[in-house]
């Protein structure tokens, strides 16, 4: 294998309990690559299952069939039948998932929520720090803010400060899920420069955009998933 996920005939059922374990197929046969340094855009209309892809490849969704190998620490696991434990481990040193909203911890300042990914990964608090504040500064999150906790600051405001918690890792895979959704054109513009970077540092990303223009700027690949929809 040289692609840094390769899913092969994933599948996904979801089984509603509460309406009388009610059977809703949403997906079958998702086959495709990812290789280091490309970003694939999943293409397709609301509801066809691009989130769901991208929450089988983090692990959030299990898999009903088929599998999902992603490199991993120089091994290969396949995340569609992994143990709860080595989907923890998958997520700390390969795997980074950037949505939408911050889940943002209260009392918890805004850069200490970005530095963290790194000072887990045994980074000093030094250097994440200064990165920390770096990449805030790229996205307009002014100094004034950096000590606040994020819960008070605006939705673009977040969703920023989630974007630089996401990009600051060293991490080999990146997930994107409508990573410029509130944002101006200006820091949609650093959105996309973020992309670049990680591609010239090898990363695999795979992303949900939204926005014509910058689909177009960061997608090496597009996968319209309307091709694996399952017959309901
Ligand atoms: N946890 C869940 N339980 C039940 N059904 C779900 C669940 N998650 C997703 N679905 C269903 O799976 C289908 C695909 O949803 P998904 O969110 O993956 O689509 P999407 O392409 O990302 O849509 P959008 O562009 O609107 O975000 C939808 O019909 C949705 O209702």
């Amino acid at each position: 294998m040289t692609a840094m996920i390769e899913l092969r005939n994933a599948e996904k059922t979801f089984v509603m309990h509460l309406q009388g374990g009610i059977r809703l197929p949403v997906m079958h046969g998702v086959t495709f690559d990812v290789n280091a340094g490309e970003c694939v855009v999943l293409s397709g209309p609301s509801g066809a299952g691009k989130s769901s892809i991208l929450k089988m490849i983090f692990g959030n969704y299990r898999c009903d069939g088929g599998t999902i190998t992603v490199r991993h620490l120089g091994t290969f696991v396949d995340v569609a039948s992994a143990e709860p434990r080595q989907i923890l481990s998958v997520r700390r040193d390969t795997i980074g998932y950037v949505s939408q909203f911050l889940r943002a911890v209260p009392r918890v300042a805004a850069i200490d929520v970005v530095a963290e990914p790194l000072l887990n990964a045994g980074v000093s608090r030094e250097e994440a720090h200064a990165r920390a504040g770096a990449l805030l500064k790229r996205l307009n999150i002014g100094e004034r803010l950096w000590q606040l906790p994020p819960s008070t600051f605006s939705g673009g405001e977040q969703q920023r400060v989630n974007i630089a918690r996401g990009f600051i890792s060293d991490l080999p895979i990146l997930l994107l899920d409508e990573p410029t959704a509130s944002l101006d054109a200006a820091n949609r513009a650093v959105v996309v420069d973020l992309v670049a970077e990680k591609k010239r540092a090898d990363v695999a990303m795979v992303a949900i955009v939204h926005d014509d223009e910058v689909r177009h700027l960061i997608a090496d690949r597009l996968i319209d998933v309307t091709s694996f929809a399952a017959a309901a």
